[in-house]
């Protein structure tokens, strides 16, 4: 990889930004577990960024601290060029950074479309006394302009026909997809997916392939995964961290990682000195 001050441009030929975020000597300690030791990289501006490791590595942990959920107990995390402290989950969502759970985390009883609307909450402007004279303060258009971006990630993602749906009687596969589009309805500047694929067939995983990349193409998303599955990992990240005991093992174009001999071993179960 090229001048890293200046982005570089991917095999596929996209330009990717500077530093987004920049995570410096993260340590994180839950009492006596270290969850997390040392670890720095970086997020570059619109690129694909994979977290991977074996089970128990500290990859749920990362993304925590990605995310703002966790304050590491060493080290700082720096976005869009500022220190970030201590905030808010409201805060974390006006700031650009939205994600997706691993266990899906959709109300079952609600429609496609009200789940996705959720997504927007922290976008809405008016407050509930606008919302009761909604004509005359503006919070109508703003209502409008919601229901627009809301509409088109439906169509993005090609959920026009269960929009009226209750999730809970969504197959598993619909389900990641109404998650993933809550999630774009912030509109984020980092999307954070834990585990996208985790429990889907082929097909499933190879829409959410799409989805992902496409995505990132059009809306210029920056985004950050976690996922196990190393076919998908290495097809769509540019660039990858390895982790493996909350250490840092490996950094790099999925090609390096994949040649990196620690990363071979911590894949293999060798044992550690
Ligand atoms: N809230 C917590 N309290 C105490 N220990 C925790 C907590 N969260 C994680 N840990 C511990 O930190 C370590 C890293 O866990 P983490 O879930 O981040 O790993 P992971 O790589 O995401 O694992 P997996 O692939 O199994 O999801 C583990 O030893 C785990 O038991």
């Amino acid at each position: 990889m090229k001048d890293m001050n200046e982005g570089y441009i991917t095999p596929d030929g996209r330009q990717i930004g500077g530093v987004l975020m920049e995570l410096k000597n993260i340590t994180l300690k839950f009492g006596g577990v270290t969850a997390i030791e040392n670890i720095s990289f970086d997020i570059r501006d619109g690129e694909i960024r994979a977290i991977i490791g074996p089970n128990g590595a500290g990859k749920s942990s990362m993304l925590n601290v990605i995310s703002g959920f966790y304050i590491p107990t060493e080290g700082e995390v720096w976005f869009k060029g500022y220190k970030r402290g201590p905030m808010k989950p409201y805060e974390i969502a006006r700031l650009g950074i939205a994600r997706t759970f691993q266990n899906i985390a959709l109300f079952d009883g609600m429609s496609v479309l009200d789940n996705i609307m959720t997504g927007r909450l922290t976008k809405m402007k008016k407050g509930l006394l606008a919302q009761a004279g909604w004509w005359w303060t503006g919070a109508a258009r703003e209502e409008y302009e919601n229901r627009d971006k809301v509409e088109r990630i439906i169509d993005f993602l090609e959920i026009q026909n269960i929009r009226k749906t209750p999730v809970g009687r969504l197959p598993y596969g619909l389900k990641k997809r109404v998650e993933l589009a809550r999630a774009l309805a912030a509109e984020p500047k980092i999307l954070l997916l834990d585990e996208p694929m985790a429990g889907m067939n082929v097909e499933e995983k190879e829409d959410m392939c799409r989805f992902i990349l496409d995505l990132n193409d059009e809306f210029g998303t920056t985004i950050v995964l976690i996922e196990h599955d190393m076919g998908v990992v290495m097809d769509i990240s540019d660039r990858v961290v390895v982790m493996d005991y909350g250490k840092k093992i490996g950094d790099g174009a999925p090609d390096e990682v994949r040649n990196n001999q620690a990363v071979i071993d911590a894949y293999l179960g060798v044992a550690h000195d």
